[in-house]
């Protein structure tokens, strides 16, 4: 069960983010709505550890994560986290499969290439594997970074937009793959977005206006 209290968050004096209570267990789902600007990346990069919140905690299965070393933190985050950033990020010189299997390398894991061949296939970039990152579209890289969240069987899947470049067919695609992955490996699957073609799909919802 992943779950936050609390939780506040400022980049000045005069910008200032308290954000609600949230809570998802294990093979559910929460969806995070909220127009351009409303902190919803800035929510989902403090899920993820990566910024420190001001006050507040986040609790992944009984474990208070904020005051955790940075070194703690990152084993949770490479381990524990499935991270789907807004804008994928690929080392550009190592091809597509090995910039996913990079996700076992970090997180201590064997690297399991019919795995990520399995999921590349599934999220339909199957024949793309040994291109560089550059030589997909925008919607094929983004594809590739989900494949990449799921590959060490996180315990929490954090999606930042994923569906944000997809037409219709790969936007209910993906929402498919990510819930029939998060029931699998029985995860927590929260996704932040503005794409309100999510709304019917998630029944868990919170908004931040
Ligand atoms: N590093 C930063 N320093 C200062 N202000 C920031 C920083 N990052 C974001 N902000 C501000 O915080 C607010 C929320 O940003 P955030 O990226 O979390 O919004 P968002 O809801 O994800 O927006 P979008 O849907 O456009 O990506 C914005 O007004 C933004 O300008």
């Amino acid at each position: 069960m992943f779950a936050s209290h609390d939780l506040t968050f400022s980049y000045s004096p005069l910008k200032k983010f308290a954000f609600p209570d949230l809570r998802c267990d294990d093979r559910d789902t929460l969806l995070i709505l909220g127009q351009s600007g409303s902190g919803k990346t800035t929510l989902l990069h403090l899920l993820a550890l990566l910024l420190q919140p001001e006050s507040g905690e986040i609790m992944l299965n009984g474990q208070a994560l904020r005051t955790l070393s940075a070194s703690q933190k990152a084993r949770v985050r490479a381990q524990e986290l499935g991270i789907i950033y807004q804008r994928a990020h690929f080392v550009s010189s190592l091809t597509v499969l090995d910039n996913i299997l990079l996700a076992n390398y970090l997180g201590n894991k064997k690297q399991d290439k019919d795995k990520a061949a399995y999921l590349a296939d599934q999220l339909g970039f199957g024949e793309h594997l040994f291109k560089k990152p550059h030589q997909l579209s925008q919607g094929e890289q983004h594809r590739a970074s989900i494949a990449r969240s799921l590959m060490n069987e996180p315990a929490v899947i954090l999606a930042d937009e994923p569906t944000a470049s997809l037409d219709d067919t790969n936007c209910r695609k993906v929402v498919a793959l990510l819930k029939e992955q998060s029931q699998s490996i029985g995860a927590s699957l929260i996704v932040v977005t503005h794409d309100q073609r999510l709304k019917d799909e998630f029944s868990n919802r919170v908004n931040l206006g």
